[in-house]
């Protein structure tokens, strides 16, 4: 076993657009990374950054333009059946039962399906196994679409935000199960969100994306550590630090930098949040 889940290099990804002019679009260029395995990855970033584009090129359905992408230490079509797979939309077959969509999954996934797993999620959700999945609620098919990726047992999942349209509760319930999954099975989570709040507490690693191009990366505690919030008289210099972000409200200062060394005296300093540094990072000027 690898242990790097993910692994890109130089990876890049490019659209043609037709309408309303022909031109060429980077959705990522230049992405190197690597994810460890057994890990819960956050992968954040604004819309558009390319967090899908990056998930589908890992999940395998679509090809990198330049640059590499191995998963589990092979391509991504060599591991399909180790990787499991929540796109966006919870791409489901619309005619069948949710009982027959948990048939399909034990019968594409007969080595290693977990039928109790699947069984549970879809009862917790209180589901009527003989309903169609076209008649099911938006956060009823995500339901269904969890089941269906832990069903597989899969060594990576990936998910698209996972959690956008369940309710609160069943928000809280799936997170658990995920946790519970990566926990006692090593199995590596790279999930999606804009939900920062269900990111923390949960994730231990960071991938942030902007603009196609990764940011920032690492162990969540390395990377909230290697940075300081600070707060101070405007006037008082962060020369020689990086500062990612900073306003001035008044005769104050707040800035988010990773410092170089000792701060001026004059300022307060604390480690952010995950939700203070992100939103450094999207408010941060053009990088
Ligand atoms: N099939 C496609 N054809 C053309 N452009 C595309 C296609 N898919 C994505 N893009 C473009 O690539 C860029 C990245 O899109 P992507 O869906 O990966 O972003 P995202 O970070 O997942 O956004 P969101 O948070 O809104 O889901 C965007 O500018 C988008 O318009």
């Amino acid at each position: 076993m690898t242990d790097i889940a993910i692994e890109a290099e130089a990876l890049g990804r490019r659209y043609a657009r037709r309408l309303p002019r022909r031109r060429v679009h980077w959705a990522l260029r230049e992405c190197s990374f690597g994810l460890p395995a057994g890990r819960v990855c956050a992968v954040v970033g604004p819309n558009g950054a390319g967090k899908s584009t990056l998930l589908s090129l890992a999940a395998g359905l679509a090809r990198p333009t330049e640059g590499a992408i191995r998963v589990l230490g092979k391509g991504p079509g060599e591991v399909r059946e180790r990787v499991a797979y929540v796109a966006q939309g919870k791409p489901l077959h619309a005619q069948l039962t949710v009982i027959d969509t948990l048939r399909l999954g034990h019968a594409l996934n007969p080595a290693r399906w977990d039928q109790a797993t699947a069984e549970r999620i879809v009862a917790q959700g209180d589901l009527d196994p003989t309903a169609t999945v076209r008649s099911l609620s938006g956060g009823q098919r995500t339901r269904v679409a969890l089941a269906l990726a832990l069903g597989k047992r899969p060594e990576l999942l990936l998910l698209d935000e996972p959690m956008a349209d369940l309710d609160p509760l069943a928000r809280h319930q799936l997170m658990g199960e995920l946790m519970a999954e990566a926990a006692g099975h090593g199995t590596t989570v790279v999930m999606s969100s804009h939900v920062i709040a269900e990111l923390e507490g949960s994730c231990d690693h960071l991938l942030l994306i902007r603009r196609g191009r990764v940011r920032l990366q690492g162990g969540l505690e390395d990377v909230l550590a290697s940075h300081t919030l600070v707060t101070g008289p405007a006037e008082a210099s962060l020369d020689g630090h990086t500062v990612i972000e900073s306003r001035t409200t008044g005769r104050q200062i707040t800035a988010l930098v990773r410092p170089a060394g000792p701060l001026p005296e004059v300022h307060e300093a604390t480690t952010p949040t995950l939700e203070e540094l992100v939103l450094s990072y999207l408010r941060e000027p053009a990088a």
